[in-house]
């Protein structure tokens, strides 16, 4: 029998679910060597702007950004993942979970941090990821123009052989900021465009589940409520 304030807390539940339906979130993570600019990019992405300053990413951080794309709100959960080997190696297996596209960034100021693509591409290949999950290479700090070591040429050819598309830009120059955007919103309309749904944030119940769902969690009223992180 539901008393008055169930009714208000069911309807509050139906509202969250029915708001987190519509909210498809994607993780997409940032692969690369040290120094790349992984986290600058990220910032420029999501914070709009580049940072004075940044240090060695410990572990991974996450910026979120949240998009209207035809009409549907997604979000897109960046992971910001660690280039320095000992500030990962504990990560890498919740790097590649439930994972929805990889951005791999190199500096192309930096010959090494090319050449080290192809390990790179092999530790994602390890984690078996579907063929579907998209994957791009970028090019970072193209506005060092007179340090350039990777010409353009020599990163297409690896992308076209790895059959990804292949973006230079730079998270420090401002005018390069629309080409920021443009690699991330690419992606988002991509995986938007993916058949499955793909959110993670909460199961799909069907009406009569969410009936009992909600007699069951009003009963339980206390009990903690799961968090929906993607992780
Ligand atoms: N000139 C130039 N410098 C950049 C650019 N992006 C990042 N940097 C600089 O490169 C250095 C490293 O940038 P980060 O974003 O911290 O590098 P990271 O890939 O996150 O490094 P880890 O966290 O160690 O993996 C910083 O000094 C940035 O200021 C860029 O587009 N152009
Ligand atoms: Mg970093």
């Amino acid at each position: 029998m539901e008393t008055e304030n169930t009714t208000s807390e069911v309807s509050e539940l139906e509202s969250t679910f029915s708001v987190e339906k519509q909210k498809r979130i994607f993780k997409i993570i940032v692969i690369g060597d040290s120094n790349v600019g992984k986290t600058c990019l990220t910032f420029r992405f999501c914070g709009g702007k580049f940072p004075d300053k940044t240090e060695a990413t410990i572990g991974v951080d996450f910026r979120e950004r949240t998009l209207e794309i035809d009409t549907e709100t997604i979000k897109l959960q960046l992971w910001d993942t660690a280039g320095q080997e000992r500030f990962r190696k504990s990560m890498v297996q919740h790097y590649y979970r439930n994972v929805h596209a990889v951005v791999f960034v190199y500096d192309m100021t930096k010959l090494a941090s090319f050449e080290n693509m192809p390990a790179w591409i092999d530790e994602c290949d390890r984690h078996s990821l579907s063929a579907d999950v998209p994957r791009i290479l970028v090019g970072n700090k193209c506005d060092e123009k007179d340090k350039i070591q990777v010409s353009t040429n020599l990163a297409q050819k690896f992308a076209d052989m790895h059959c990804m598309p292949l973006f230079e830009t730079s998270a420090k120059d401002d005018s390069e900021a629309d080409n920021v955007e443009a690699i991330f919103m690419t992606l988002a309309h991509k995986l938007k465009a993916h058949k499955q749904m793909m959110n993670k944030a909460l199961p799909r119940y069907n009406s009569t589940d969410m009936k009992r769902a909600k007699v069951i969690s009003i009963g339980r009223e206390k009990s903690a409520s799961s968090s929906d992180c993607a992780c």
